[in-house]
């Protein structure tokens, strides 16, 4: 047989032609499927794939119970935020993406929020991912931008325990020029030893012009604390809860007791000898709330301009009128206004409308606004007595009468 000629030829070349043009028609395929899925990923969908569930978790289990799901304010009403608010958002979006460094675990504040991502929390009846996109901002490519940085706290709610303290960080966290970390990082009592920059590493990424924040109320009763934050920066800015010191007793001991149920009962633990009636001020929740002796130690390294305190009955009267004061405190423009709250029948709280990087409404969890048990009123009073001269003192130190003396 004759071997093929030059037409002969054609099959053979041909195939490593069409070879070629395959596998360049495959790598475009490839990089088109890739462009898509970044897209995708842009589009906050690709969280609906893996990652962790983000957000406010104690306020979501209650978002879907009956009577909650509408916004008082109307969506134009709520939907309306400054354009710093976005570029907040931006950063929320591309720190959810980051690994976070593990947060101490928040014992105190024992509903250690469960953080949601932004916009992925689900509106009753509807899907997470579905809401997300509706508010995934515009112009994500910005997202690709390492944009901020992590700064120390310029300013601290150091106190009190069960004052009001996680109240207080929701409602300003709804604030575009605040950010904050969700947990309690417990860096000035017990994890000093490691170092500032594990501390810096806690905190959320922030824009120019932002103030970062942390809330650890165990600061307040820590005598090593006010040097130490001096030490970080003597500018920091304090923010006290404070709360009747017999109320806040009393609950402070329902958290306890909700841990262990077989603890002795609050009016035996109140006393070191009954009969006498001689408190027992070595017990914590005793002694928390001898608020003058506390602040004495602050103000050796803090000057009482530099402290703000905030009445935490107030918080619950009147949110919006204590953000108000916190927010001038805090040299921020007052944002965050009546607008923001409602108040909750079934939780008895104020509530957020719309909670941080959420639409929907948000209360606070079950371990806030727990029932206190009744307490002998006999104790209680003895209690009032106990505190009054204190309390007379914390009035003058801070020119601001509380008011838990009738
Ligand atoms: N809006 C709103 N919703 C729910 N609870 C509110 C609110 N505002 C203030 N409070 C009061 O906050 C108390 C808990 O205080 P803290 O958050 O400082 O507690 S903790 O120290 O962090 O554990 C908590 O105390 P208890 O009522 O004793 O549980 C509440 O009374």
């Amino acid at each position: 047989m004759a071997p093929p000629g030059p037409a002969g030829a054609h099959p053979t070349s041909a195939e490593p032609l069409s070879r070629s043009i395959f596998r360049k028609f495959l790598l475009m395929l490839c990089s088109l499927l890739t462009s898509l899925y970044v897209f995708y990923c842009l589009a906050e969908r690709c969280q609906t794939l893996s990652g962790p569930v983000v957000g406010l978790s104690d306020g979501g289990e209650e978002a879907g119970a009956p009577g909650r799901g509408v916004l008082a304010g109307g969506p134009r009403e709520l939907a309306v935020w400054p354009a710093v608010a976005h570029r907040k958002r931006l950063l929320q979006l591309q720190q959810w993406r980051r690994r976070r460094p593990p947060v101490p675990r928040d014992d105190g504040d024992e509903a250690a929020w469960v953080e949601e991502p932004p916009g992925l929390a689900a509106s009753p009846g509807g899907s997470g991912a579905g809401s997300s996109v509706a508010e995934a901002p515009p112009g994500t490519l910005a997202l690709l931008l390492d944009e901020g940085s992590k700064q120390l706290p310029q300013a601290i709610i150091i106190g009190v325990k069960k004052g009001g303290t996680r109240a207080l960080l929701e409602f300003l966290r709804i604030h575009p020029d605040v950010r904050a970390v969700g947990a309690e990082p417990h860096f000035f009592d017990r994890s000093y030893h490691k170092g500032l920059a594990w501390y810096r590493d806690l905190m959320p990424r922030t824009l120019e012009g932002q103030i970062t924040m942390e809330k650890t109320p165990s600061y307040f009763v820590t005598r090593e604390a006010p040097a130490r934050i001096s030490a970080m920066s003597k500018d920091t800015k304090l923010i006290v809860v404070v709360r009747d010191p017999v109320t806040r007793a009393i609950s402070d001991y329902t958290q306890t007791l909700s841990k262990r149920p077989d603890i002795p009962t609050f009016e035996s633990l109140t006393f070191k000898n009954r009969s006498t009636g001689l408190i027992d001020t070595s017990w914590s929740a005793i002694q928390i709330g001898i608020y003058a002796k506390h602040l004495e130690h602050w103000l050796r390294h803090f000057p009482i301009d530099q402290m703000l305190f905030v009445s935490g009955e107030r918080l619950i009267s009147d949110p919006a009128g204590e953000l108000g004061r916190v927010q001038d405190f805090l040299g921020l423009k007052r944002i965050i206004t009546d607008k923001h709250f409602y108040f909750n029948k079934t939780k008895g709280f104020p509530c957020l409308k719309k909670a941080e990087g959420s639409s929907k409404p948000h209360c606070l969890g079950k371990t806030k606004g727990r029932t206190h048990p009744e307490i002998d009123r006999e104790v209680v009073q003895r209690l009032r007595e106990f505190y009054r001269p204190f309390n007379l003192k914390f009035y003058q130190m801070t020119g601001h009468d509380f008011g838990w003396d009738g």
